[in-house]
């Protein structure tokens, strides 16, 4: 719909033919610009040469035969396009294997941006970007009437940002999921209340969409059981994987996403609920109720600001390890820039991330100093909640995560030279000395 909105003819197709006579019958003013077609044969007829053809389906074996059984019917300049989420491994071994034209880009939006405007991070050869930039750009959001729409770089980039982009929302919603559970049951709040902070933070610092749709889900009215909707929804995450690629990824790439990869592990501890309710029987529930004097719904404000900030500077320093790893030139900046709008993370803060990461290219996020500034005054905010959260028994993996990945990451004499130690102690694996060399043993190895 998105597409004939913006007044360019496409022909759809679906696996269920059901599917596509319904989306044509509903189309209303756009039925017009919308040819239905009923199988691989009539699609690939109904458009004109050379013909770009945008799959949407489930990752992994189903884009692998769509684009088998499409590629027989078309000429050798048409473009496959593959706009679902992919682990880009796949996308750079279709661009590889692809006997015509492919393109691999995330997408990312929701239904709502699907429909009037999304983020869109594309990947694969410039040349075949440029063949349906005016489309993408035309059909993806804008802000301030810039297109959130950019080319990323060769082969599987825009598959790999977009996975980012999904390490860092989990990050996002797992980070707001725990301020939720100190508001629930350490302050012992309602739903409908904590609706309301969500509301207001989304005025401040924090404005964002999942700030937003998390106020609108807490204020949510159930009818069924005359009561928070919040309250019956079931606590068991579900995923499609994309946290978990994102998070795979990173230790392939030796890159700390410890934020990232614990919103992941929240999501998979989640679905244990028959594990977690026997904890609960066998040591008792956590004594969660927190006294008003030892932290406040501010200082939660606060410490949200400096986890989420963490979690970019996470997310953007991985994509700065894949470039160089990967020999991408990913655009920091543009990266930003494309996820100010119509994607799941689009936030105010993007924009002031675009300018840092436009004004320090050679520095983590969290040292630019309009974020390190933010992290002066809100560290201890976040130190607060992880404190007395988990003298409270409230779990907050991502939260505490971040605040140890913030002192990991400004403390210039660590503890690893214990682990030296130890790795030439059992293993003669050698050390370095402060003073000066390599390839040192202790005297241990004697
Ligand atoms: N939902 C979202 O917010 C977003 C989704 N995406 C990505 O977009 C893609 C589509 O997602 P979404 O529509 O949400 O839901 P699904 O991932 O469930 O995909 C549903 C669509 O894929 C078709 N399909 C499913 N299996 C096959 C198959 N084996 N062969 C051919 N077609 C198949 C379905 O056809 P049928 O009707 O016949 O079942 C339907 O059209 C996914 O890669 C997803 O990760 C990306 C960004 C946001
Ligand atoms: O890509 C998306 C949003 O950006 C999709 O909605 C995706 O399904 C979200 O991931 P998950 O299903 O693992 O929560």
């Amino acid at each position: 719909s998105n597409i004939a909105d913006n007044c360019f003819d496409i022909a759809v197709w679906n696996r269920t033919t059901s599917v596509t006579h319904d989306f044509v019958k509903n189309a209303g003013d756009l039925a017009p610009r919308i040819t239905s077609t009923d199988t691989l044969e009539d699609l690939v007829a109904a458009i004109a040469t050379p013909r770009a053809i945008i799959l949407m389906v489930p990752a992994g074996q189903p884009v692998d035969d769509q684009i088998a059984a499409l590629r027989p019917l078309l000429d050798d300049d048409d473009l496959i396009i593959d706009a679902g989420n992919a682990l880009f491994h796949d996308t750079n071994r279709r661009a590889a294997e692809a006997t015509g034209p492919f393109l691999g880009i995330g997408v990312s939006g929701g239904e709502e941006g699907a429909r009037f405007g999304p983020s869109i991070m594309g990947g694969g050869a410039r040349q075949y970007w440029d063949r349906v930039s005016h489309i993408l750009e035309a059909i993806s959001a804008k802000h301030k009437g810039t297109p959130c729409a950019t080319w990323m770089g060769e082969a599987g980039a825009g598959h790999f940002v977009k996975a980012v982009h999904n390490g860092i929302e989990y990050a996002d919603m797992q980070m707001i999921a725990e301020v939720y559970g100190v508001m629930r049951d350490g302050f012992g709040m309602s739903a409908s209340d904590i609706g309301d902070v969500f509301a207001r933070w989304n005025t401040g610092p924090l404005q964002s969409y999942l700030i937003e749709i998390s106020g609108k889900v807490a204020q949510a009215y159930d009818p069924k059981s005359d009561g928070p909707l919040l309250d019956i929804i079931v606590d068991a995450a579900g995923q499609k994987g994309t946290g978990r690629w994102t998070a795979i990824e990173a230790q392939h790439l030796a890159s700390p996403i410890p934020g990232i990869e614990a919103a992941v592990v929240a999501r998979n501890l989640s679905s244990r609920r028959q594990e977690r309710a026997e904890g609960e029987a066998l040591f008792g529930g956590a004594p969660t109720s927190i006294p008003k004097d030892q932290l406040s719904i501010d200082q939660l404000e606060m410490g949200l600001i400096a986890g989420k900030i963490l979690s970019y500077a996470q997310g953007f320093a991985m994509i700065e390890a894949a470039s160089e790893s990967y020999d991408w030139a990913l655009p920091l900046p543009e990266i930003a820039r494309v996820w100010r709008e119509g994607c799941i993370i689009r936030s105010t803060m993007l924009d002031d991330m675009a300018t840092a990461l436009t004004n320090h290219p050679d520095r983590n996020l969290m040292r630019a100093p309009a974020f390190a500034d933010q992290l002066k005054a809100h560290h201890m905010a976040l130190r607060q909640i992880v404190a007395v959260g988990t003298l409270h028994g409230i779990a907050m993996p991502a939260l505490a995560s971040s605040i140890a990945y913030f002192d990991a990451m400004r403390t210039a004499r660590g503890t690893a030279n214990m682990i030296q130690g130890q790795r030439d102690y059992f293993g003669r694996h050698s050390f370095a000395r402060l003073d000066g060399g390599e390839g040192w043993h202790g005297p241990w190895a004697d």
